[in-house]
């Protein structure tokens, strides 16, 4: 039985991967706005205060896709943090179109590099977990099972964690945040896990899911490229306490592609400012 799962899973994950590049009509943007106004903030470790982030001031418009890029340990998960509420900023404010960030939120949700998932529960369970918390999953299971043909896992609803590859894991962590029709997706290196290709086909899923349901979104990776094919705006932060950089704009349609001359240039400017005068 487990065989037969396991096989299913290859196919599936084939299948996806060859569909993930079939264009997808936008719905239009119906994600939260996020104005991030002055924001420093910081820890103290062992006596000592270590300064994170630095004035850091930006806005975001609904239905965009931002990247944030930085050194190692500079504070991109920290901001990610402050925006889903799970922290306050020691100075400057944080808004979405709905108001201040007093705490978290269904509508703002983080997703992690680790899926984990809980592997007691089935696949469809594991997904209708918030709604389940929120006493939310008798009105709304016809949700769980959309979300799960969102993610081309219809038929692994009742397979259990230990059963799928690590892309179809990451497939399910993200439908376990887009059950709750979130405005504003925060995705911290979702992807760092992954193998190379499995990368490359979720990349073309994360954006295939973003165009669909139109939330707003922002992604941490350390990758240029990833950040290049996959946002509309890429923000790059200094060393810790990070400042902003540079804030680039990319107006390039989808599916693109990472030989575009365009796209070529600015992995360079992006290495430059990040300190890197090589071509690897
Ligand atoms: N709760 C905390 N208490 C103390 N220090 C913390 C805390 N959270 C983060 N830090 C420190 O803040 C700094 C920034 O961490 P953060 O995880 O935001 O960086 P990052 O840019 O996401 O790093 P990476 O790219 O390596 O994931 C690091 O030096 C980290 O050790």
């Amino acid at each position: 039985m487990v065989d037969t799962v396991l096989e299913d899973a290859t196919i599936i994950d084939a299948v996806a991967r060859r569909t993930n590049t079939a264009p997808v009509e936008s719905v239009g943007p119906k994600g939260l706005a996020l104005t991030v106004r002055d924001v420093s903030h910081g820890f103290t470790l062992r006596g000592e205060n270590l300064r994170v982030l630095d004035h850091v001031d930006f806005t975001v418009e609904a239905g965009e896709f931002i990247a944030l890029l930085g050194p190692s340990g500079c504070g991109k998960s920290t901001l990610l943090r402050l925006v889903a509420g799970l922290e306050q900023p020691l100075t400057g404010s944080i808004e979405t179109g709905k108001g201040p960030i007093l705490g978290p939120d269904p509508s703002r949700i983080l997703v992690f590099q680790d899926p984990t998932l809980f592997p007691w529960r089935k696949v469809y369970d594991n997904i209708a977990l918030g709604l389940e918390a929120r006493g939310l999953l008798r009105q709304n299971r016809e949700r769980v099972t959309d979300v799960l043909r969102l993610v081309g896992l219809q038929n692994f609803a009742n397979a259990y964690p230990h059963q799928l590859s690590g892309g179809m894991a990451q497939r399910v962590s993200l439908a376990r945040a887009l059950v709750n029709d979130p405005s504003l997706l925060l995705l911290d290196e979702p992807l760092g896990k992954l193998d190379a290709l499995t990368r490359l086909s979720m990349q073309g899923e994360i954006v295939r899911l973003w165009r669909q349901a139109g939330f707003t979104a922002l992604l941490v990776t350390h990758d240029i490229e990833e950040a290049l094919l996959m946002a509309t705006r890429v923000i790059v932060f200094s060393d810790r306490p990070a400042r902003i950089k540079a804030d680039i704009r990319v107006d390039k349609p989808y599916p693109r592609h990472r030989d575009d001359p365009e796209l070529v240039a600015r992995r360079h400017e992006i290495l430059g400012l990040l300190g890197y005068e090589a071509d690897w």
